[in-house]
């Protein structure tokens, strides 16, 4: 099956955040590639992976980066496929860099930002899934069974200091 969700990230460093989308988007069913994508350090690549994203299928791209994170804003420039960004929690500056690099787009080409680091690249799979399932029964079926299990974990282990 060719991919639905196209997931990226600026280097191969941030893939310790990163595989939380992934392994999401494995948990929910959702058809995706895995590849490194630099605007900084391979534009070209960059360039040519937007620009066809519409044309290959890609319904979602989840694009993680750090720092001065262009990647998401950049993609979004050449494809009309919604792109969700990742700040990467940066060293320097906790990853403060990376969401404001990520979230202050101009008007008239959106991002959507998520947290910085895990938890943030967790919900962009989970996002990314959701906007498949308004077609998708399967994926549908397999997000609410999430839900109820994300739901029923809690209401079974109410009092944290008991395993
Ligand atoms: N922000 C970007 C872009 C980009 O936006 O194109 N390319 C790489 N990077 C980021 O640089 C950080 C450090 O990368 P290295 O660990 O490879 O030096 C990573 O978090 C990456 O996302």
């Amino acid at each position: 099956m060719s991919a639905l969700v196209g997931v990226i990230m600026g280097s191969k460093s941030d893939w310790p955040t990163m595989k939380n989308a992934v392994n999401i988007l494995k948990k929910l069913g959702v058809s995706h590639e895995v590849k490194v994508i630099s605007a900084h350090r391979t534009p070209d690549l960059m360039f040519n992976y937007a620009s066809s994203a519409l044309e290959r299928g890609l319904k979602v791209i989840i694009a993680g980066a750090g720092g001065a994170a262009h990647l998401p804003g950049m993609v979004a420039a050449k494809t009309i496929v919604p792109v969700l960004g990742v700040p990467i929690q940066s060293c320097a500056l906790s990853g403060q860099d990376s969401l404001l690099s990520i979230a202050q787009m101009p008007s008239g080409i959106p991002v959507g930002t998520l947290a910085i680091g895990e938890s943030g690249a967790k919900n962009a799979g989970i996002l990314a899934a959701q906007i498949i399932a308004n077609y998708d029964d399967t994926i549908k079926t397999k997000i609410l069974t999430f839900r109820t299990q994300q739901t029923q974990e809690i209401l079974d282990h109410p009092n944290p200091s008991i395993k």
